[in-house]
């Protein structure tokens, strides 16, 4: 029997349950150890893509069903990043309970050894930008596949970033960060969140000018066209060497009109504005307390031994997650509900609780999508899928980076907000 003809893979933690197709057309399963991907050659993955802690590749081999339309995720060794089995884990009992299934990717782990992913590392150097640091960490014995997100004939990944005002302030992280970094852009969070057709609409313009005027450092907008990843220059010619273009449109602005208008499109479905409802939903009731207000509470819980913020606190595992999420979702279940904790129990269930918030304040969406909006086909024939990537969790010790990094960024807005106007972002709310 050919075992890859008919072949459906059933995700349970780290275990990949494979379903096979007998001949009589049912279905049987069995439990397979991982894929060895030194079973193909590293020459057979295409540097896709990378963020701060991750080298991203696409299959590009010979037919084969296990690796057809998977992208193959690698961690850095400049960052700590959690074992593959743990960020599977992490997304199938903890994310999944948050999110839909449908707006999430299916992630598998597979072995790898170090002189293959020396190899690999080797053949993408040229392919990786200049700016970019850290390399594959070769010392990993996994990494892991997950669905190609790329694979349409037209992609976009946005990364939101923070979608709420905080209490008392006119500004949002988003804009006081860019500014405090220079970064020229009009792009606000608040405005894609809005559920607004014309602020989304303000918002993928905002996102598409500052990729285009190539600010490659700006990292919140990607444009992925028949599987590779696009810079301003080679738009126009890769999007005609495609036939993805209809003759009428000549010029550079006549695609961005026709990029934000097939995006906004996707993004006013009913799926995709339920998606950015529970994204803003989860990062504000998360936030909680804000991370001035977590750094009290530990200040006061820690009054005597005077720990410094996050000393000390354990990485939590899959069970305290799942612990967490159940009082998060359930609090009428719980003995104490959370808003009456005290004490450990209370600075414990608020470090859960930001970390996660931290985790959807990072995650990008990809949009897959099957063209660019044609004026000939009607909008409702415009099939769009839309799925959150980059939901690993994050580490206790980045409580103190993110301190300091809000300390800075209020400090250094508050001083520039005397020259110049502050800018006024506009929040609707609770959605
Ligand atoms: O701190 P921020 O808001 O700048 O976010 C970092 C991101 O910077 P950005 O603002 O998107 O340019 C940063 O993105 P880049 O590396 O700049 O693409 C990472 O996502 C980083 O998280 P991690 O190290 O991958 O876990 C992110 O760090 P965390 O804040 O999530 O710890
Ligand atoms: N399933 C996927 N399909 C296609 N491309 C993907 C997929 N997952 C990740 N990518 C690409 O790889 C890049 C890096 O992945 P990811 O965002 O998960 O890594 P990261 O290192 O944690 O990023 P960051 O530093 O932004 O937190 C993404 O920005 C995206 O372009």
């Amino acid at each position: 029997m050919n075992m890859s003809k008919g072949l459906k893979q059933v995700k349970q933690g780290s275990k990949s349950r494979r379903q096979f197709r007998s001949g009589n057309g049912l279905f049987f399963q069995h439990w397979l150890p991982p894929l060895d991907l030194t079973d193909t050659y590293p020459d057979h993955w295409k540097y896709l893509s990378e963020g701060g802690a991750t080298l991203v590749f696409s299959y590009a081999g010979p037919q084969d069903e296990r690796f057809h339309n998977k992208v193959l995720r690698l961690g850095k060794n400049n960052t700590v990043v959690e074992d593959e089995d743990s960020l599977i884990l992490f997304q199938t009992e903890v994310i999944s309970r948050l999110v839909l299934q449908k707006h999430l990717a299916v992630l598998e782990t597979v072995l790898l050894s170090s002189s293959w992913l020396e190899s690999l590392s080797s053949l993408c150097k040229k392919s990786r930008p200049d700016w970019r640091t850290g390399d594959i960490d070769t010392n990993r014995t996994k990494g892991f596949l997950a669905t190609n997100l790329v694979s349409s004939p037209i992609s976009v990944e946005i990364k939101p970033k923070w979608s709420f005002l905080r209490p008392g302030l006119r500004t949002c992280r988003f804009c006081m960060h860019s500014s405090c970094r220079g970064w020229i852009t009009s792009y606000c969070p608040l405005d894609l969140f809005s559920s607004s057709p014309a602020r989304i609409k303000n918002a993928l313009y905002a996102l598409y000018d500052a990729w285009a005027d190539g600010a490659a450092s700006q990292n919140n907008f990607r444009l992925f066209a028949d599987g590779r990843l696009m810079s301003p220059d080679d738009l126009l010619p890769a999007l005609r060497g495609l036939g993805m273009l209809h003759s009428s449109i000549l010029e550079e602005e006549g695609i961005r009109e026709l990029v934000v208008e097939t995006l906004l499109v996707s993004f006013m479905k009913s799926e995709s504005l339920e998606l950015l409802k529970t994204l803003k939903n989860l990062q504000r009731t998360l936030d909680g307390l804000g991370i001035e207000g977590l750094a009290s509470l530990w200040d006061n819980v820690h009054s005597l031994d005077k720990t410094s913020f996050g000393g000390g606190f354990p990485q939590p595992t899959i069970d305290d997650w799942k612990f967490f999420v159940t009082e998060y979702l359930e609090p009428q279940g719980s003995s104490v509900p959370p808003q009456a904790l005290s004490g450990e129990t209370q600075l414990r269930y608020n470090i859960l609780s930001y970390l996660l918030s931290a985790t959807f304040k990072d995650c990008s969406m990809m949009i897959m999508l099957p063209g660019l909006l044609h004026e000939s086909l009607p909008t409702s024939l415009f099939p769009s899928r839309i799925t959150l990537i980059d939901l690993d969790p994050k580490r206790v010790e980045r409580l103190q980076k993110w301190l300091e990094q809000d300390r800075n960024i209020m400090q250094e807005y508050i001083v520039s907000s005397q020259t110049k106007s502050a800018k006024r972002c506009v929040d609707v709310g609770e959605l």
